[in-house]
């Protein structure tokens, strides 16, 4: 089943015209209250930096088991570094997910201040022993973190609130880059079980191979197939919470390439900082409304979430 998702071209962001924001703040405004999905165009980074991400991401998946492990993500405190193929399974009532990751996000010496905070999710990465990896992958989760204010300042405004309302809430971000390594199956099964994501938004990159569904409104499944130099958008559960569902999160899931293809995609959970308080918007409740969700800070949600995901984190270590 096909549904078209709107692509929408955000290349007017950028403009100090703010007349010109305002088509695409109506355009992300539908599409966060519609299906929830939407890609984006003219977000500024361009093909070949993906490009030169996806192969250093390669040369991380090649490297022997033995290397990898020595970055294993069950070794950190603060969930950073190599997840093996099945660590993970994002719908607990379907099989494990066939895919190996690796996760890395703001890179925090353990005597932060913030580490102290919340040693869960702030602290160091674990890095491969490969040239050019860390300032690689550093620079570019600072451009997709760009992108992802970007798109959040159109959602404030879009929400009646002021462009700054999510961005001053990242001074220290708890959003992760992943990378996503799908090896080849027998046939046509579960890479990545149906879920919806924890944080605010989260901005997906897909290379040409396809296998991302998403679970329409109506409850059916349809492909979201990879448009060239785009970034695949959805809501995440803190920004349902958060705009008392007027932005929905929705489902969606990965399907495993078969024969010898095999498929790489780099999420960017776009998550604020750990204290942030998640606390309905005035826009979102009707008049007289009280809020069905309590406020809660942004670090014990993903927090609560994560245990759901990740057996290893619900055994102590
Ligand atoms: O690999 C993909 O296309 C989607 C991955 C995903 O949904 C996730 O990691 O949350
Ligand atoms: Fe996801």
């Amino acid at each position: 089943m096909s549904l078209t998702l709107p692509i929408i071209d955000i290349s007017p962001l950028a403009s100090e015209d703010r007349q010109q924001w305002q088509p695409v703040i109506k355009a992300i405004d539908e599409a966060c209250r519609d299906t929830g999905f939407f890609y984006v165009t003219g977000h500024g980074i361009p093909a070949e930096q993906f490009a030169k991400v996806q192969q250093m991401a390669g040369k991380l998946f090649a490297l022997d088991e033995a290397e990898k492990q020595k970055i294993s993500i069950q070794d950190s405190a603060n969930h950073r570094g190599w997840g093996q193929v099945s660590a993970e399974q994002l719908d607990p009532n379907g099989p494990k997910d066939y895919k190996e990751t690796f996760d890395m996000a703001l890179d925090l010496s353990p005597y932060h201040p913030q580490v102290a905070r919340c040693p869960d999710l702030y602290g160091p990465n674990q890095y491969p022993n490969i040239e050019g990896f860390v300032q690689l992958v550093q620079q570019h989760y600072q451009l997709s973190l760009q992108v992802g204010l970007n798109i959040l300042k159109a959602m404030a405004l879009a929400l009646g609130e002021a462009e700054n309302f999510f961005s001053q809430y990242f001074t220290h971000p708890i959003s992760v880059l992943r990378f996503i390594h799908y090896p080849p199956q027998q046939k046509s099964s579960n890479g990545a079980g149906a879920h919806t994501d924890y944080g605010c938004i989260t901005l997906l990159y897909q290379d040409h191979i396809g296998g991302l569904q998403v679970r329409g409104r109506n409850g059916e499944w349809f492909d979201a197939p990879p448009v060239a130099n785009s970034f695949v958008v959805n809501i995440g559960d803190l920004m349902q919470r958060w705009t008392n569902d007027c932005y929905q999160s929705t489902a969606h899931r990965v399907t495993s390439p078969t024969e010898q293809a095999t498929r790489f995609s780099m999420p960017f959970f776009v998550e604020p900082d750990f204290d942030t308080p998640v606390s309905t918007l005035a826009s979102c409740l009707a008049e007289g409304e009280a809020s069905p969700y309590p406020e809660i800070t942004a670090g014990d949600w993903i927090l609560s979430r994560f245990s759901d995901t990740y057996a290893y984190r619900n055994k102590g270590n």
